[in-house]
């Protein structure tokens, strides 16, 4: 197939020559529209999207859509959807909608229905789970196991930890955990075990290893690591009752001692970093909040992946915010995103945004490995609001631009309204919700200081530009069900983002080198060690670093086995 970029084509050099048009225009002037804003606003089940302080005009939008349109976006959501192989350097359909999907539906791979097999895990986890929250599956003494580890990284972590930070304030959700704990064991850092098992007992604990491949070196080191914990304190037989896997590698499930019976499979259409909705984040999730919590959750994922696969574009929530990104990060040239959620439970959807997004856009070729002569890919970072605007939004206000998202919630999961106090606390939240975004919007002119008689030397360190674009969200509660569709129009956007930039969003290429730089410093490392020689087999730089680390000689405070 003869290689086209999507940036020679008319629908590019429409927008390319718009660019002027909207560096004429200023925000302030444009959210003077009150038309212009209602067209921009788009509800959802709910959950509102107000795209009105974003950089654009009908004609912007148009000319988006016209790309979308010669992108064959559409057409790439129906493939997606129909099981095709679109992940073509790795030869795998991309098929996470189906994890959602209510039995009833029919997503076929390869002329096969996947709904089904879905559904089986869905209830071999619903089975599982309710046994040892009932107490009914216990522990090699008898006990019952009151206190998860899940043990995995990357898409095998973020997710799950994302959805559990915003689960574990809602009432409901805390109720069902009652005094149950679930916990997290990522890094490879010995310290990050150390946190992970800290007053937890081997005989309470259930350990999940999760891994998609069960080959990644980080997961395997701390389930060995883990497993030593448990055969130390109640001999090895205790595996079997207090390690389950999660995995596509059966096999190697089994190798590492782990019964498949107690293994929860996915496939290999489940990218790591969209796998939440499988059994890496369902296990674990169930096991803290009951199954009919996580069934909610891909309800709310599932609802807009049909919006995603039936609305039309110009109506399309994802494929909107998709345009947009692309919008900013290639056309007007804003490299970075903020994600920026008013409400303490979202603080890791940032953290799982950047795998989403950074993972799967940050690709220099085509999907038909052609160099890519625009940029891709954005910068994402965030933190909750207010906690960013003490700490990075002076640069975001008066330094580079970065268009925001601002997502709120209408009813807080905590309601606190002291007496005397002119509103509750979760109002005194949202008012800066709203202010952010119009402060970024509007600025604040020389006209205005010197009007309210700033000294003119003062005057430019005090001027706000404004004309920086942002987006609110706006979800009614943060339930597993408006979590589960925030999700999902992330995932959503990420994948029409890639498709406009016509490169591949579920390969990652990138990460391999320096996993296998690792091995050759790892077999250096452990020579140097063992022999008591000089690391010489890089360049100058590293060799010194090397040999710098490896004069101390490590001090082990525990071995186990
Ligand atoms: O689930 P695993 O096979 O252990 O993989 C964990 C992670 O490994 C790599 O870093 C990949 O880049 C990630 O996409 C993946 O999520």
């Amino acid at each position: 197939m003869a290689s086209s970029l999507i940036s020679d084509s008319a629908a590019w050099k429409a927008l390319e020559d718009h660019i002027p048009a909207i560096n004429q225009a200023h925000l302030r002037d444009l959210l003077a529209d009150e038309g212009r804003s209602a067209s921009l606003i788009k509800e959802l089940n709910g959950t509102v999207l107000d795209l009105s302080r974003q950089r654009v005009t009908k004609e912007t939008m148009d000319l988006l859509l016209n790309l979308a349109k010669e992108a064959n976006v559409k057409e790439k959501i129906t493939k997606m959807f129909a099981g095709e192989r679109i992940n073509k350097t790795e030869n795998r359909a991309v098929l996470h909608v189906a994890l959602r999907a209510p039995k009833d539906e029919v997503i076929t791979c390869d002329g096969q229905n996947t709904v089904p097999a879905v559904h089986e895990v869905l209830d071999k986890i619903k089975a599982f789970s309710e046994k040892v929250r009932t107490g009914e599956w216990v522990g090699a003494t008898g006990k019952p196991l009151t206190d998860v580890v899940c043990i995995g990284i990357g898409g095998s972590f973020l997710g799950p930890l994302f959805v559990h930070t915003a689960l574990q304030t809602e009432p409901k959700c805390a109720e069902a955990a009652g005094k149950r704990q679930l916990r997290f064991l990522s890094n490879v850092d010995p310290i990050d075990v150390a946190l992970a098992l800290d007053g937890l007992e081997p005989e309470t604990t259930l350990v999940v290893i999760v891994s998609k491949t069960f080959t990644t070196a980080e997961t395997m080191l701390n389930a060995k690591t883990v497993r030593s914990w448990i055969i130390a304190s109640l001999g090895k037989d205790a595996v079997a009752k207090h390690m389950v896997a999660v995995s596509t590698n059966l096999k190697l499930v089994s190798e590492f001692g782990i019964d498949t019976a107690n293994a929860f499979a996915f496939w290999d259409w489940v990218g790591g970093r969209f796998s939440v909705c499988s059994a890496v984040g369902v296990a674990p999730l169930a096991l803290q909040y009951g199954f009919e919590n996580v069934e909610k959750f891909l309800q709310g994922a599932w609802d807009v992946d049909k919006h995603f696969r039936d609305a039309s574009l110009e109506s399309n929530i994802p494929v909107l915010l998709g345009l947009i990104g692309v919008w900013n990060a290639t056309f007007l040239g804003y490299p970075s995103r903020a994600i920026l959620p008013y409400c303490q439970s979202l603080s890791k959807l940032a953290p799982h945004i950047q795998q989403v997004s950074m993972e799967s856009n940050g690709k220099g070729v085509t999907i038909e490995g052609v160099r890519t002569p625009y940029p891709t890919g954005q910068i994402d970072f965030g933190e909750p609001g207010t906690n960013g605007q003490h700490s990075f939004y002076q640069l975001i206000h008066q330094g580079r631009v970065i268009p925001c998202d601002f997502i709120g919630i209408i009813k807080s999961q905590h309601s606190v309204h002291l007496k005397g106090e002119m509103v509750s606390n979760h109002d005194e939240l949202m008012c800066n919700f709203f202010a952010q975004a119009d402060a970024l919007a509007y600025g604040k002119t020389k006209e205005q200081l010197l009007a309210e008689g700033v000294p003119e030397a003062l005057v430019s360190h005090k001027t706000f530009t404004g004309n920086r674009p942002s987006l609110s969200i706006l979800l009614p509660t943060l339930t597993p069900y408006t979590v589960g569709q925030l999700l999902a129009m992330y995932e959503h956007q990420v994948a029409v983002q890639g498709f406009v930039w016509g490169i591949n969003s579920f390969d990652q290429w990138g990460v391999e080198l320096g996993k296998v730089l690792a091995l050759k410093v790892r077999k250096e490392v452990s020579l140097a060690r063992n022999q008591g020689t000089k690391v010489t087999a890089f360049n100058y730089s590293t060799n010194f670093l090397l040999n710098q680390y490896l004069k101390e000689k490590e001090e082990v405070m525990k071995t186990f086995e």
